[in-house]
């Protein structure tokens, strides 16, 4: 496997509300590897942009702690008061809605020449001001090249048109294809695409995953994709990482996750894949517990069919199986004997309890 470019460990955040502390991400670790495609998967409110936001420090309110490390530079830990910041560098973030990360009021000409010359980041208005007057014509004609350039790469067709273009003039779909155009202009080495398209109809959303799994292949950059549906992790990522209410239960390279799912969660969030033949999905009962006092280690246990005692009391630590797959759940102490995740050599390696009953039935 390649060099790991982004390294998290145990990243925990939380955030103080009306009513207590919201303990929201529960020691989280992710690496990323070098021109590797990742989705973070799991339904709605379980920390998935939280914890990307992070990356690039986008969330002043959170109280935070744990260690990130991009390309073996250490860019937070405990010891550090101060992080560096890497917005804009090397990783570059796809938000999700369009509409709101485009200024109506420059066209997208302006406002990509204007990442190009000054950089995205917030500046005074007089600053701004001074700048732009400042930078001579054939800085901002080369900018507006290179800006033509990503615009070609997202498969627009008439680049000159939409650069001129105010965003209220761009369908929802054009709008997104230049974010993600806007995401290359920095050439970053990890790119963050935080559901692109889903704000778009079924069709258009398609096409936009369609380009950016193409763009991401020629240049060979790493992504984390944010989803809720497995169903688009398969599509466009190498390696899934599911997320259930702050916490990671279950990782694998994505052939082998829609095979053997061991995680109860995973398997309902398969279950809610629309499938091919009647495209309705069940999906899955319940919803994600307060992050203020929660109470069980395994924070799916009141949601899980298979939940015990165990579920409630100890964090189930997270062990390795077979085929790249690790899982962080008590269902997989049973059968090596009591033993705990910690002291075991030989992981249960054994088929879920829904494999098994299979089995019977047949
Ligand atoms: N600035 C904040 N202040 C308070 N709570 C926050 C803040 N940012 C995020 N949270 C909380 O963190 C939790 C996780 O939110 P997050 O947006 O990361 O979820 P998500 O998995 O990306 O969901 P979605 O699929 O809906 O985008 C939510 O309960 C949210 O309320
Ligand atoms: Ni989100």
């Amino acid at each position: 496997m390649s060099n790991p470019i982004l390294e998290i460990n145990d990243l925990k955040a939380s955030f103080k509300t009306y009513e207590g502390t919201a303990n929201v991400l529960d020691g989280i670790d992710l690496t990323i590897h070098e021109g590797e495609a990742m989705a973070l998967v799991g339904e709605t409110g379980c920390g998935k942009s939280l914890t990307t936001e992070l990356i690039l420090d986008l969330v002043p309110a959170a109280r935070t702690s744990g260690e990130m490390k991009f390309k073996d530079e250490v860019v937070y830990s405990p010891s550090v008061d101060e992080r560096s910041t890497l917005r804009g560098e090397n990783i570059s973030i796809i938000m999700q809605d369009p509409m709101s990360s485009l200024n109506p009021v420059f066209t997208i000409g302006e406002q990509m020449t204007d990442i190009l010359l000054f950089g995205g980041g917030e500046k005074s208005p007089i600053d701004y001001l001074k700048h732009k007057l400042t930078r001579n014509g054939a800085e901002r004609k080369k900018a507006r090249e290179r800006a033509r350039e990503v615009l070609n790469e997202v498969q627009i067709s008439s680049p000159e048109r939409v650069l001129s273009s105010y965003p209220s003039e761009l369908s929802g779909g054009m709008r997104q294809r230049i974010l993600i155009g806007m995401a290359l202009l920095a050439d970053p080495d990890l790119l963050i695409a935080d559901e692109p398209g889903t704000a778009l109809d079924v069709t258009t959303e398609k096409k936009i995953l369609e380009i950016l799994k193409d763009i991401v292949d020629n240049r060979d950059t790493s992504v984390i994709y944010i989803t809720h549906d497995l169903g688009v992790a398969h599509e466009v990522s190498d390696r899934v990482t599911v997320m259930y209410a702050g916490q990671v239960v279950e990782r694998s390279p994505t052939d082998v996750i829609f095979d053997t799912p061991m995680h109860p969660y995973t398997r309902t969030l398969l279950e809610s894949v629309p499938s091919l033949s009647t495209g309705i999905g069940e999906g899955s009962e319940g919803s994600i517990p307060s992050y203020v006092d929660v109470e069980a280690e395994c924070r799916f246990a009141d949601r899980c069919e298979f939940s015990e005692a165990a579920c409630r009391g100890v964090h189930p630590g997270e062990r390795t199986l077979d085929q790249g797959q690790s899982v962080a759940c008590h269902l997989y102490k049973q059968d090596t004997g009591g033993r705990s995740a910690d002291d075991t050599d030989e992981p249960y390696i054994g088929p879920p309890p829904w494999r098994t009953e299979q089995k019977r039935a047949d």
